[in-house]
């Protein structure tokens, strides 16, 4: 079994508003996207590495250039994140076998470290269904459906990461057969509807998805940090 990791790449960056897509901000100097495929390359354990990004994009060359070993880019982005990833493992049906492993991470999550791919791998790379990195919910959680606030007790919630790992023929399936592609904000989501339970292993705070503009300096903080989990 080998395992490879995809990493949609193809977002606009929206909430981040930087005029450009936020995977390209610099983080200590170095463009966001470029740390995270870093972590793949450094981990002994992925075969290979490939990124989606949007047909037209005008910045990855600079920062993955084409004699960059070990990554790959595919210029295959769609309308959402699920449709960039299905679309990847579209392109890539005969480099990936049915049960080797894809570990999918958003380009958005800069602070993933080998030791948290081996981690992942130690822990699930076994199961069936798969599993993904996630927190146990620390705060208490706050609903406002229906115009009131209630509490919703925190036992038994986790926050989802990336990477979320699955054997490659699930993974496809779960992505082709999904009902409601635009509920599917998760991988693990869209197995989960085939009725399996991904496992879920503890992952770590530096791993945040950077999403608005205050997440930079928290990412920076981290990234000049030696934390090696
Ligand atoms: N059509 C899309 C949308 C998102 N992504 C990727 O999915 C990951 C998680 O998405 P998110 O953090 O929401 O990034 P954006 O979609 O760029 O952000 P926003 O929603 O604020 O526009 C990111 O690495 C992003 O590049 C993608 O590949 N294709
Ligand atoms: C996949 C993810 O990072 C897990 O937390 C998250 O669901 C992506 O959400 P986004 O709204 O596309 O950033």
């Amino acid at each position: 079994m080998k395992y490879f990791a995809l990493i949609p790449a193809a977002g606009v960056g929206a909430r981040m508003a930087v005029g450009y897509p936020k995977q390209y901000l610099p983080l200590l100097g170095r463009p966001m996207l470029r740390h995270t495929v870093e972590a793949f390359l450094r981990s002994p354990l992925i075969e290979h590495t490939y990124v989606v990004v949007s047909a037209g994009d005008a910045y990855v060359a600079d920062v993955l250039p084409d004699d960059l070993e070990g990554v790959t880019v595919l210029r295959c982005g769609g309308a959402t994140r699920m449709e960039s990833i299905r679309n990847g493992l579209r392109l890539l049906a005969e480099a990936i076998g049915a049960q080797d492993r894809v570990l999918v991470h958003d380009a958005a999550r800069p602070g993933l470290t080998p030791a948290m791919i081996g981690k992942l791998v130690a822990e699930a790379g076994a199961e069936a269904a798969g599993g993904l990195l996630a927190l146990p919910v620390v705060d208490t959680v706050k609903s406002t459906r229906g115009g009131s606030v209630a509490t919703t007790p925190r036992d038994g919630l986790w926050l989802a990461q990336t990477p979320q790992m699955f054997p490659c023929a699930l993974l496809r399936r779960a992505l082709e057969e999904a009902p409601d592609p635009d509920a599917i904000t998760d991988d693990a989501s869209a197995v989960e509807l085939l009725g399996y339970s991904p496992r879920l292993v503890e992952g770590h705070p530096r791993n945040l998805k950077v999403t608005l503009p205050a997440d930079v300096r928290i990412a920076e903080m981290y990234l000049s940090m030696d934390i090696t989990q």
